[in-house]
């Protein structure tokens, strides 16, 4: 499979839309349920079926790492068929594990290898080969693997597994739910109670899978609001069949340019709506965006719904750093949104984002500055002062600096700014939302 980062830069001038933005928009698969799809049916005993898997570069990678892994995996129609290999039954990849730039894919496999009887070797492309691996790397090597990674704990890193894991305890440091998934997948194959505390609740798809495949998940709560996880291993996984919601991540989009692109209304149906995934949407109503859910109901075993927006007058928002976790993904986005807003917004606690596919604090500023915005970081916080409108805004060219949503979100500001967006290249967009440009021209984006 081809690597964005060794294919052609793929430059794109956006201008301000010249009409709404109108119609029904079909989001591909979410980026992490897909993941943790293929991981678990390769893990399981028996065939699953999964339906609208996210077809992205990064869900690919670890498509290809499960094969190299052992399991059978095929994409027949619009269907991908998994047989596992079973838990504690993984062989040796014969090659390195090359998984892009995917943190998600390096870091929730990492777990996995670590308690499996195999040696194997992990790479990525040059913005994963830039980002923290200690965080797992630290608590993994507790249950007795062996990691050894470059100067700073960064990729490329080879992995000695261990078949007799000891089940980790851990407290999570940092939110994330890469790290909490790590030691989770960990201890499927680890003998005796893996338990993992989260100060702050992080997405749960994880915990919600593993009981999909009947892995007993014990989830309680701290006095302070966080959350208990515990398995006990080894674990059996059995094979069920899969079905994945429209990612409310990449919704985020489409969302933001029809809130700003004025008279627009459009439609997404079949959109995830698992409550620690809906903080930008909580955001936006605050903002006063328009912002309707019908059909509400649950899928796959994750609540989903038809999103509707319509354009509104936007003004600026005070988000809380515990929202964070919930949308981790979607500030940059948020922050277009922002600087069209009236009024100023403050954005607190973004520390994470500064070990994304790029800097994404620091992306962002540029992003917004480089387009007229008046924006600064204090701290860990991001304060944007709107403009109340397009006025002023756009004429930049950004640096997307291989991170999808930075290229996705300059898409938006240039789609509602008084002067056209450049943007250096949108090929990394394909990492978790192939057919973009598409998507949004069927919407009436004129791109
Ligand atoms: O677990 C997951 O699927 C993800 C967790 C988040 O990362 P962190 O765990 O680093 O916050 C998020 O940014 C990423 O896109 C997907
Ligand atoms: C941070 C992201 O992904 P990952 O960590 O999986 O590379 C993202 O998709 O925005």
């Amino acid at each position: 499979m081809q690597n964005h980062s060794s294919s052609p830069v793929l430059p794109l001038t956006v201008s301000r839309n010249p009409a709404p933005l109108a119609g029904t928009i079909r989001v591909p698969g979410d980026k992490s349920i897909s993941h943790r799809a293929l991981m678990l049916a390769s893990l399981a005993e028996g065939r699953t079926v999964v339906t609208g898997l996210l077809e992205g570069e990064d869900v690919l990678r670890t498509a290809d790492a499960m094969r190299a892994l052992g399991a059978r995996i095929a994409r027949e129609g619009d269907r991908w068929v998994i047989d596992g290999s079973g838990v504690g039954a993984l062989q040796e990849p014969e090659d390195v594990l090359d998984m892009g730039n995917s943190g998600t894919a390096a870091r929730l496999l990492s777990g996995i290898l670590s308690s499996h009887a195999i040696t194997s070797f992990m790479t990525g492309d040059a913005s994963l080969r830039s980002r923290p691996m200690r965080r797992v790397t630290q608590p993994l090597s507790g249950n007795g693997s062996c990691f050894a990674t470059r100067k700073g704990e960064k990729l490329p890193m080879a992995i000695i597994g261990t078949g007799e894991a000891a089940p980790l305890t851990y407290c999570l440091p940092v939110a994330s739910a890469q790290v909490k998934s790590a030691i989770l997948l960990a201890g499927l194959n680890a003998r005796g109670r893996t338990r993992v505390e989260e100060p702050v609740a992080t997405r749960d798809h994880t915990e919600n899978m593993l009981r999909h495949f009947g892995v007993p998940v014990e989830v309680g709560r701290t006095d302070t609001g966080g959350r208990v996880i515990t398995l006990t291993g080894p674990a059996k996984l059995t094979a069920r069949d899969v079905v994945v919601p429209a990612d409310p991540s990449s919704a985020a989009f489409p969302i933001v340019a029809a809130s700003l692109v004025p008279g627009s209304e459009i439609r997404l149906p079949g959109v995830g709506l698992n409550p620690l995934r809906t903080g930008l949407f909580q955001t936006l109503r605050e903002m006063g965006a328009v912002l309707d859910i019908e059909n509400a109901r649950i899928e796959g075993g994750e609540p989903v719904g038809d999103i509707v927006v319509r354009s509104a007058a936007l003004h600026g928002v005070d988000v809380p750093a515990d929202r964070a976790p919930s949308m981790i993904d979607e500030y940059p986005v948020l922050a277009v949104a922002c600087a069209f807003a009236s009024g100023v917004s403050r954005l607190r606690g973004l520390d994470e984002l500064r070990v994304k596919e790029s800097d994404r604090l620091a992306a962002t500023v540029a992003l917004l500055r480089v387009n007229g915005a008046v924006v600064r970081v204090e701290g860990d916080d991001m304060i944007i002062e709107g403009r109340g409108g397009p006025s002023g805004l756009g004429g930049g060219l950004v640096e997307t600096k291989m991170d999808h949503r930075l290229a996705m979100s300059a898409i938006v500001f240039g789609l509602a700014a008084e002067s056209p967006v450049r943007v250096d290249d949108t090929g990394f967009i394909n990492t978790s939302f192939p057919g973009f440009v598409g998507l949004m021209a069927g919407i009436g984006a004129e791109l």
